[in-house]
C-alpha cells in the first residue's frame, strides 16, 4: 500500500486481524494500533512508533505511562518506549536540535502485521537521512523490540540509539535492579564523572541518571510490591541507561506528574557515547530488547 498517508480506514483494511489487531484514533487524535490476543494486550502509536502499553495476561501493566503525557504531534509521549535516534541527549553540534533525536516525534509507517503462534509481529518504517529504519515489535507473553538501521549510502555513518523503556513499579524505594553490579558508569548528575561499579544491586534513593558503557548482559527489576521480576535481555546493545527523575526534576517536567517518580524506572537498552555505532556502507545494524516478566 501507499505508506505516505495511512488513514485509519486504510490501516484497518490492510493490516487489521480479527480479534487481535485494529487501528483507532487514540489520545490527542494520534493513530494507534490496539493489540488484544490471548497472551497480552498492547498499544502502539504510529507517532514515534511508540509502544504505550504492554500487559501480558496475569500481570498489571508492565510499562509506565504518565497521566500528564501530552500526545502532541511535535512532542514525545511520556512513558512506554520512546525510540531515541540518531543521537542520545542533546545534539552535540547544535543545541537547537531536539533532545534524543527525531525518531520519537515523527510519524512512522506501518509496513506489515503477522499473527501466528500467539505472537503478533508489527513492522514499521521511517526514514531519517541518511538512514532507513525498520522497527519490529512482537507482542506475546514477552515484548520483543528490534530496531534495524540500514545505511543505503556509499559512506560510513554513525548514530546513537536507545529503546528508552519506562517500567511501571509498585514502589521505587523498594525496587532493586540487578545485572549491572561492578560495572562503572557515567553519572550524569555528577558532571558526567565516571563512577566505579558497586557490588550491590542498584537501589534508587535519589535522582538517578546513569549511562553504563560496555554492558551487554541481562538486567532485572525486582519489584516486591507488585510481586514480579522483569528481565530485560539485549542483543547488540552495549550500553544501558538507568533513569529516575526523583522529586525535584519531576516537578520541573510539565508532562510528568509530581509524584510519578515513585511508580517508574527507565532501563534503556542503548548504544551511546563510546558505544556509538559506526555503520559501514550498505550494511545494517540491529538492536533487540526482550522484556520478560515473571511473577513471584
Ligand atoms: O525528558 P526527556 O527528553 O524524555 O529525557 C528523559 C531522560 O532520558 C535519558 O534517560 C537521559 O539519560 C536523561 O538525562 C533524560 O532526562
Amino acid at each position: 500500500m501507499n505508506h505516505v498517508n495511512q488513514s485509519i480506514e486504510d490501516l484497518n483494511e490492510y493490516f487489521s486481524i480479527d480479534d487481535v489487531l485494529r487501528f483507532e484514533i487514540g489520545e490527542g487524535g494520534l493513530t494507534r494500533a490496539v493489540i488484544t490476543h490471548n497472551l497480552c494486550k498492547g498499544e502502539l502509536y504510529l507517532h514515534g512508533a511508540h509502544i504505550s502499553r504492554f500487559q501480558p495476561s496475569g500481570f498489571a501493566d508492565i510499562l509506565f505511562l504518565s497521566s500528564n503525557s501530552q500526545y502532541e504531534a511535535d512532542q514525545p509521549i511520556r512513558g512506554g518506549v520512546p525510540i531515541v535516534f540518531p543521537w542520545f541527549g542533546p545534539n552535540k553540534h547544535d543545541n537547537n536540535l531536539p533532545m534524543h533525536g527525531y525518531a520519537r516525534t515523527m510519524e512512522w509507517q506501518m509496513a506489515r502485521a503477522d499473527y501466528h503462534s500467539s505472537k503478533l509481529v508489527l513492522e514499521l518504517k521511517a526514514y531519517i537521512a541518511p538512514f532507513e529504519l525498520q522497527y519490529f515489535v512482537a507482542f506475546s507473553e514477552h515484548l520483543t523490540m528490534t530496531l534495524r538501521v540500514n545505511n543505503p549510502t556509499d559512506e560510513v555513518h554513525q548514530f546513537e540509539e536507545a529503546l528508552h523503556t519506562y517500567f511501571s513499579v509498585g514502589d521505587i524505594t523498594k525496587v532493586t535492579i540487578r545485572g549491572l553490579e561492578y560495572d562503572s558508569f557515567i553519572n550524569k548528575i555528577d558532571h558526567f564523572r565516571i563512577h566505579e561499579g558497586e557490588s550491590n544491586p542498584i537501589t534508587i534513593t535519589g535522582e538517578t541518571d546513569r549511562v553504563y558503557i560496555d554492558t551487554a548482559g541481562t538486567s532485572e527489576i525486582v519489584d516486591p510490591t507488585l510481586r514480579r521480576r522483569i528481565f530485560i535481555d539485549k542483543h547488540h546493545s552495549k550500553s544501558t541507561v538507568v533513569w529516575n527523575p526523583w522529586i525535584d526534576k519531576s516537578q520541573r517536567m510539565t508532562d510528568f506528574k509530581d509524584d510519578e517518580w515513585k511508580q517508574m524506572v527507565c532501563i534503556e537498552s542503548a548504544n551511546v557515547d563510546k558505544n556509538i555505532v559506526q555503520l559501514q556502507p550498505h550494511r545494517f545494524h540491529e538492536m533487540t530488547t526482550v522484556i520478560r516478566p515473571i511473577a513471584y
